[in-house]
């Protein structure tokens, strides 16, 4: 027992010395009073050996704990909290001024000084993202406007008295609840793997760990602490080659609450696994898993300890490690530590992080930006910057907010499921961008950056504010595949190009409809991007058909699913429109603003339901571009079967009917040519 406590100190010390004071918020732990009770028993009388204390003493830990936590309560009531970046609230009804700037990119501050681009986009300033669970059967008709899934409150206070392991279960089932851990199957595709291939880490807060790490906050507040042990040592050299896996079950919960030091170290809240070579960076999992022989003790009279006292290190470990997750993510609200969760992170990155992963930071370019985004190239990838949660516009726009961007990045996921070759695969198409990674970064932007920014502004004139932002500022990042130039700015040589960039399109879309109710309803010339490669053909599947489908060399990616909709299989995610009555406003007889009105029509504003007529309203749009907007060498010929391509396309309900078009018969092949 000796040996355990000896252990025991060296991990206090080693709180002391490297636990930064990360304030936490105690209060939003229901019932952790009650958890203590049920754990303090067993490992209450410990006897305490070496500095500090005397040989032999006998001490109560938990005792001594809960006495000082009632002796210091005040006290540590004063430590510093950190301030959590509140979310922003639904804008207030726009003033009658706002309402005259139907947001025409470029003029987004004001009419007088004209737009800076030709093509425009929306403004989508009130917009929210909803979701709403699958149920049995999808009524696609209009429905009532669609209620904001709502959060449990998160109790504040302190005052959790009365002791209820009822309660206790209830919260962790709640916390469970919320995961993001879950799998997002597709509802006809026979891809059910994992969104994100397992890599997510849940943080579960453990209360054993709170309550510790409080105690010792309190104890470093009132007396400096000592040299750092070894045992501080091994803490922070640990492997990076593992990951966290929550098991909290009812059993690992009962045996939490309940059980004797043994039942608990056998059902902890992690368990520690061993990850495959690209899962979790060393700086999203902080955690190791100490096997005996690889301590190295410096003391003597520790090493004799080693074998016979490891499940402790163990425990103690995991006890460090959980309270750092405790402390750092308590400083988050609900919907960030749920994005963090959905990108695989504890906490947020800083951009540099991120960058250097894909290529030396000279290497960094912008190549383009939107309403919310600003895209740099990294190496091969793209890495697009949303900044999340402010409290002040960007470009005009309130800043979206964490949640929004969770579905944003279940989306992209979702879609990434059509890329993967499986043999039972039943949808599958390269049309949608690859998402790489999606991170949530934080801080201002990196000099690099703003250079890259300022570089691209002196030769393209950025319709973008400059990007000053605070030490606070929060941001996804979505690491992309380069998908090429967008529609509008690349030169298309011949019909075929055209051709087979609406077949893509329509093949895409088709098999997005099949596999996920996919609806982009956003498919303007800056989402359609371009690029030659060698290729001939590309393989699509439809609901189980395989075909091959002509190129003529170029391959088109769709991006920005800002304002899609799809249905994962659980969960139905969508943006509700009607909430942004301004996207509907813009210029008579432009073919954008137009669609976006036409998809009202046939929605009838109600947009949580699957109309896939929205995407052949797309499709309409773009023959009208090739026709009007693209110049390209063509016969008339050409421009009469693209007339009549669209006249055809009037009676079309899906891009699946589309694309049994026979404009696109002879690009549709069975076999590789
Ligand atoms: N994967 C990519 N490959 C190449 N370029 C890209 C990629 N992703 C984005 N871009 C460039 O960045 C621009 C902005 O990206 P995107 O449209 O996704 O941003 P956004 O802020 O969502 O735009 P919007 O104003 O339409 O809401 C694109 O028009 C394109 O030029």
């Amino acid at each position: 027992m000796w040996a355990y406590l000896i252990g025991f100190k060296f991990y206090l010390e080693a709180q002391l010395k490297f636990q930064i004071i990360r304030p936490t918020k105690f209060s939003r732990l229901p019932g952790h009073e009650t958890l203590i009770k049920k754990t303090q028993k067993p490992v209450s009388s410990v006897t305490l050996r070496g500095e500090g204390s005397e040989m032999g003493q006998r001490v109560d830990l938990w005792s001594e704990i809960i006495r000082s936590e009632e002796e210091d309560g005040d006290a540590f009531r004063d430590v510093p909290q950190v301030e959590v970046y509140q979310r922003r609230k639904k804008l207030e009804k726009p003033s009658a001024a706002e309402n005259l700037v139907w947001s025409v990119k470029g003029a987004r501050t004001s009419f007088i000084n004209g737009p800076k681009r030709d093509s425009w986009t929306r403004s989508l300033s009130t917009r929210g993202r909803e979701s709403i669970a699958v149920g049995a059967f999808v009524n696609n008709q209009p429905q009532k406007k669609p209620v904001r899934r709502k959060k449990p409150a998160i109790p504040k206070g302190k005052g959790v008295k009365a002791p209820d392991l009822q309660k206790e279960k209830e919260y962790f089932h709640e916390v469970d609840a919320f995961e993001l851990v879950e799998e997002s199957p597709s509802p006809k595709t026979k891809n059910a793997s994992t969104w994100i291939n397992g890599e997510q880490v849940v943080p579960e807060v453990p209360h054993l760990a709170t309550r510790l790490e409080k105690w010792l906050i309190s104890k470093k507040l009132n007396r400096p602490c000592g040299p750092s042990s070894t045992l501080s040592k091994i803490l922070e050299t640990s492997h990076s080659t593992t990951r966290l896996e929550p098991i909290l079950d009812d059993d690992a919960l009962d045996a939490l609450a309940l059980g004797t030091p043994e039942s608990a170290s056998n059902s902890s809240i992690f368990r520690l696994i061993q990850s495959g070579g690209d899962s979790l960076d060393a700086e999203d999992a902080p955690v190791t898993k100490i096997k005996a022989e690889e301590i190295e003790f410096e003391d003597e009279s520790v090493r004799k300890i080693k074998t016979e006292e490891i499940d402790l290190e163990d425990e103690l470990k995991r006890l460090s490690l959980t309270s750092d997750l405790a402390s750092s993510h308590l400083d988050y609200e609900k919907p960030f530590l749920d994005l963090l969760s959905a990108c695989g992170q504890m906490r947020p990155s800083n951009f540099m992080e991120v960058f250097s992963k894909f290529c030396e930071p000279e290497g960094i370019v912008k190549i383009g930006e939107g309403t919310y985004g600003e895209a740099f190239r990294a190496g091969p990838s793209v890495c697009k910057i949303v900044p999340i949660d402010g409290d002040f516009t960007v470009n005009g726009e309130i800043q979206k907010r964490a949640d929004e961007l969770l579905e944003e990045v279940i989306l992209s996921w979702t879609l990434n499921q059509l890329r993967e070759h499986e043999t039972e695969a039943q949808n599958l198409c390269p049309t949608f961008i690859r998402t790489q990674d999606i991170k949530v970064c934080q801080g201002p932007y990196d000099p690099i950056l703003v250079k890259a920014w300022e570089e691209w502004d002196a030769k393209n004139g950025s319709e973008n504010d400059h990007p000053d932002f605070p030490e606070k500022q929060c941001y996804v990042m979505f690491v992309l595949e380069h998908g090429g130039k967008d529609l509008e700015g690349f030169v298309l040589l011949n019909f075929d190009e055209a051709r087979s960039l609406l077949v893509q399109v329509t093949a895409g879309l088709a098999v997005a409809e099949a596999a996920f109710e996919f609806e982009h309803r956003d498919l303007h010339w800056g989402n359609i991007l371009l690029s030659r490669n060698n290729s001939t053909t590309l393989p699509f599947i439809v609901e189980g058909k395989q075909v091959f489908i002509k190129t003529f060399g170029v391959q088109i990616s769709i991006i920005d699913f800002t304002l899609s909709r799809i249905n994962t299989g659980e969960k139905i995610l969508f943006l509700d429109l009607s909430a942004d009555p301004y996207l509907f406003k813009g210029p008579k007889g432009d073919k954008q603003s137009e669609t976006y009105r036409k998809m009202k029509a046939v929605t009838k504003d109600s947009w949580e339901g699957h109309f896939a007529r929205t995407n052949v309203l797309w499709l309409i749009y773009l023959v009208d571009l090739l026709l009007t907007k693209k110049s390209f060498e063509r016969s008339s010929k050409d421009e009469r079967e693209l007339r009549s391509l669209k006249k055809r396309m009037e009676k079309y309900k899906s891009a699946k009917e589309a694309l049994s078009d026979p404009f696109f018969s002879d690009m549709l092949m069975d076999q590789v040519s």
